[in-house]
């Protein structure tokens, strides 16, 4: 089942993409709605960064391309923001959160500038937004896991992005961070951003998410949650597990997830 949406914020078309020419993702053609949080979600394997890693241009393609605000990535790569899985990062490297933060800002400073008050400030109100600007002269490599991830996103939050690919954001962090970070997502969605989240769990991402993306490998679903985690789906998805599929069942069942499509733009 795979819904297409009329004006959409990122579209992938035929995507292909192989590591020593062995493909992990095969012909993936999806489209994504504006102002919605979105969940890539499928097994361990499942090309899932793969994907996001392809969107962002950081990957050779075999085949297919990319389009983003129906223009290609290099044309509007300001308006776009990753974060990275936690452990792809150095986090050796000496600097402090803010100096990570402020980093965010590059990409709006232009060539050869140095940042000026207002991007320290913004950097700033980044950290306070997630609640890090105590920790702000801290060196990165003497902060705890979760508070590397906040200040990560801190850093995403300082960019002022459109559209944010986030690789599962809520890796390692306790279930206090997880809602301070979902909460920010739902702010930003407010505030008519895109956010597309790499996800591991499904009981979670019945609630969190308005649009899902199966992954295996192919693209087993894309469309709006309530449609696309279905038992039928996810057993297409996960072959079968059933002890987890079962919850998710009983969650839509019971109706806990509020219908979030008429905020999808
Ligand atoms: N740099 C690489 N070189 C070779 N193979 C790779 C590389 N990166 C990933 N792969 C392989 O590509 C496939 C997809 O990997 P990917 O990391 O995209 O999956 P994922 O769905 O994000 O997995 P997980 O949930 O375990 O993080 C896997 O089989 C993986 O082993």
């Amino acid at each position: 089942m795979i819904i297409h949406v009329e004006n959409p914020v990122v579209e992938v078309h035929d995507l292909t993409v192989s590591y020593d020419r062995k493909p992990v993702l095969w012909g993936v053609d999806l489209t994504l709605p504006a102002g919605a949080l979105v969940g890539v979600i499928g097994p361990n394997g499942a090309g899932k960064s793969t994907l996001v890693k392809a969107i962002m241009d950081l990957l050779p393609t075999s085949s297919g391309y990319v389009r983003i605000f129906d223009k290609e990535i290099k044309e509007v790569r300001k308006k776009i923001s990753y974060v990275p899985q936690r452990e792809s990062v150095d986090w050796d490297f000496p600097a402090s959160a803010f100096d990570v933060v402020l980093m965010g800002r590059y990409g709006s400073m232009g060539l050869f500038k140095r940042p000026g008050k207002a991007d320290k400030e913004a950097a700033m109100l980044a950290l306070e937004k997630v609640g890090m600007q105590s920790f702000a002269n801290r060196q990165i490599s003497q902060l705890s896991g979760g508070q590397q991830q906040r200040v990560f996103l801190a850093r995403a939050l300082a960019q002022n992005a459109d559209i944010y690919f986030m690789d599962e954001p809520f890796a390692g962090v306790d279930i206090a961070t997880e809602m301070a970070i979902i909460e920010l997502l739902r702010i930003m969605r407010e505030q008519g951003k895109t956010v597309v989240v790499v996800h591991h769990d499904l009981q979670s991402a019945v609630e969190y998410f308005d649009w899902i993306v199966l992954l295996n490998m192919r693209l087993v679903a894309s469309g709006p949650t309530n449609q696309v985690l279905t038992q039928e789906l996810l057993e297409k998805t996960y072959g079968g597990k059933l002890t987890v599929l079962t919850k998710v069942g009983d969650l839509l069942r019971k109706q806990e997830i509020p219908s979030r499509e008429k905020q999808v733009k």
